[in-house]
């Protein structure tokens, strides 16, 4: 395992304007290097302050394309959508410039997650950069404990990008990239806040433990930056 670098912080807002910052210079590297750029980010109620203050970020966002790390199976109507998040909160400011690349579409899991695989591949790029939250069970993305694919997803040989879920502690059905596109990203970070989830972490990195987000920063080529304020 790389091991994972924590960066703490007094308040949510000095969070939200370093990973902004980090993320941004990450985009414009990719830019510069190759001409475009792919984000992929987490839903869930952590990362609105980040979204917002990253949406105002000085890079070409019409370069960017926007993609989710994972998606209920909800329409951009339900308030459950990881889409309708990052469209209200992310995708306006300066990043209305940017491409957004959803995993859900209609509704029907298995068309869905083939549909979001051929779009993924048509991007003809890996993801750049990857912000992943967790659950206090020590999920991220959609690897849930209990998910009936845990396995497949989280294979660091795996051949899907995309993968349905089903775990039952995750409620509705879900969309998520699988572990090896996560990892080709050169920028990965983990994005908690609060105490609850501090200890869940501290949990996570005890020896031995097993947790599906140790289980991705143990695959990790390079260290996950661990972004966290109280
Ligand atoms: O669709 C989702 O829920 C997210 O992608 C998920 O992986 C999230 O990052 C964690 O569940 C943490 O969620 P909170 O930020 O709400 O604690």
């Amino acid at each position: 395992m790389a091991s994972p670098n924590l960066h703490e912080f007094e308040t949510r807002g000095d969070l939200a304007r370093a990973l902004a910052q980090a993320v941004s210079e990450h985009l414009a590297a990719a830019i510069k290097a190759s001409g475009g750029a792919v984000l992929a980010v987490s839903g869930g109620s952590t990362p609105g302050l980040f979204f917002e203050t990253l949406s105002s970020a000085d890079i070409d966002w019409s370069k960017v394309t926007v993609t989710l790390v994972d998606e209920r199976l909800v329409p951009d109507t339900s308030p459950r959508s990881n889409a309708a998040l990052v469209k209200s909160k992310l995708l306006v400011n300066r990043a209305s410039a940017a491409t957004f690349l959803p995993l859900y579409k209609s509704g029907d899991l298995a068309s869905d997650t083939a549909s979001a695989r051929h779009r993924f591949k048509a991007l003809g790029r890996s993801i750049d950069v990857a912000i992943l939250g967790m659950g206090n069970d020590g999920h991220t993305a959609s690897f849930f404990p209990d998910a009936d694919e845990l396995e497949a997803l989280l294979d660091p040989a795996g051949a899907q990008t995309v993968s349905g879920v089903h775990a039952v502690s995750a409620g509705e059905s879900r969309l998520t990239l699988t572990l090896p596109p996560l990892l080709d990203a050169g920028f990965i970070a983990l994005h908690i806040e609060g105490a609850e989830k501090m200890t869940t972490l501290e949990r996570a990195l005890a020896p031995g433990a097993h947790l599906p987000i140790r289980r991705v920063m143990d695959a990790a080529r390079q260290p996950v930056e661990i972004y966290w304020a109280p």
